[in-house]
């Protein structure tokens, strides 16, 4: 092994060791997932780790490796900006930081497995860097029917997130979509606002909760995730991302 690879992997099992997952914390969050389809927990996850995604997001900035976010097949800029206003880079276990958050989300992915029975079978997340004035409009992360996305994940990435930020997260109630995906012009109720502060994790079901990002008023850093599930459309196994 090379100092390189040492390195790496002493820093992250130095990690790793610095960020255990609370069991009572899954446990309330896949009761909330259960009863209500959507949970956020506070401090779900340790400074130490936060900091170090943190800091793999500034390095990633800082060499220009994110990419401003699509959506679905509008790949018109101004388009695409006026509904959401991130820049993402895919998560690929390049640092020790990415490595210990994927394999957090992997014991998270096998305890909800086993509580409910969904087989989840694979995780897939970006950074995302909201620039002040940026927002997400309302929508949902997968379509009935055509849902390989079954559970989505944000972790928050702020420290001292002030309330008047702006950029919470709104989750609104859980609605059945047509034939033609999810109504976003339909008046909705608000079931819950999280704020993007450090540590807490937010989930919710990928098809049935229509969510938004409200305008943020500063640079605001989170990950969102997707547990999904194959699916295969006309045979074709539908592939990652
Ligand atoms: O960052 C958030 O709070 C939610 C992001 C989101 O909805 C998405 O990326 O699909
Ligand atoms: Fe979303």
């Amino acid at each position: 092994m090379n100092s390189v690879t040492a390195d790496f992997d002493r820093e992250a099992r130095a990690l790793l060791a610095a960020s255990p997952l609370a069991p009572e914390r899954i446990d309330a969050l896949i009761e909330d997932l259960i009863h209500q389809g959507f949970s956020y927990q506070r401090d779900f996850f340790s400074s130490a780790l936060i900091d170090a995604l943190l800091a793999d997001l500034e390095r990633l900035e800082a060499c220009d490796a994110l990419a401003s976010a699509g959506i679905g097949r509008l790949n018109e800029h101004q388009l695409a900006t006026s509904i959401r206003g991130d820049a993402i880079r895919w998560l690929n276990r390049e640092s020790p930081a990415q490595q210990v958050y994927l394999q957090r989300l992997e014991e998270l992915r096998e305890q909800i497995n086993r509580a409910l029975f969904i087989g989840l079978f694979e995780f897939e997340a970006h950074f995302a860097r909201y620039p002040p004035g940026a927002f997400y409009k309302r929508h949902v992360d997968s379509f009935q029917g055509r849902a390989n996305r079954i559970i989505s994940t944000v972790t928050y990435l702020n420290r001292d997130w002030p309330v008047d930020g702006g950029g919470e997260m709104v989750l609104f109630e859980s609605q059945q979509q047509g034939p033609d995906g999810f109504n976003p012009d339909a008046s909705i109720r608000e079931m819950a606002r999280v704020l993007p502060e450090a540590g807490t994790l937010a989930c919710f079901l990928s098809d049935s909760v229509p969510h938004e990002v409200l305008p943020t008023r500063l640079p605001r850093a989170s990950i969102a995730g997707w547990f999904r599930r194959n699916a295969s459309i006309n045979g074709v196994v539908d592939p990652a991302r």
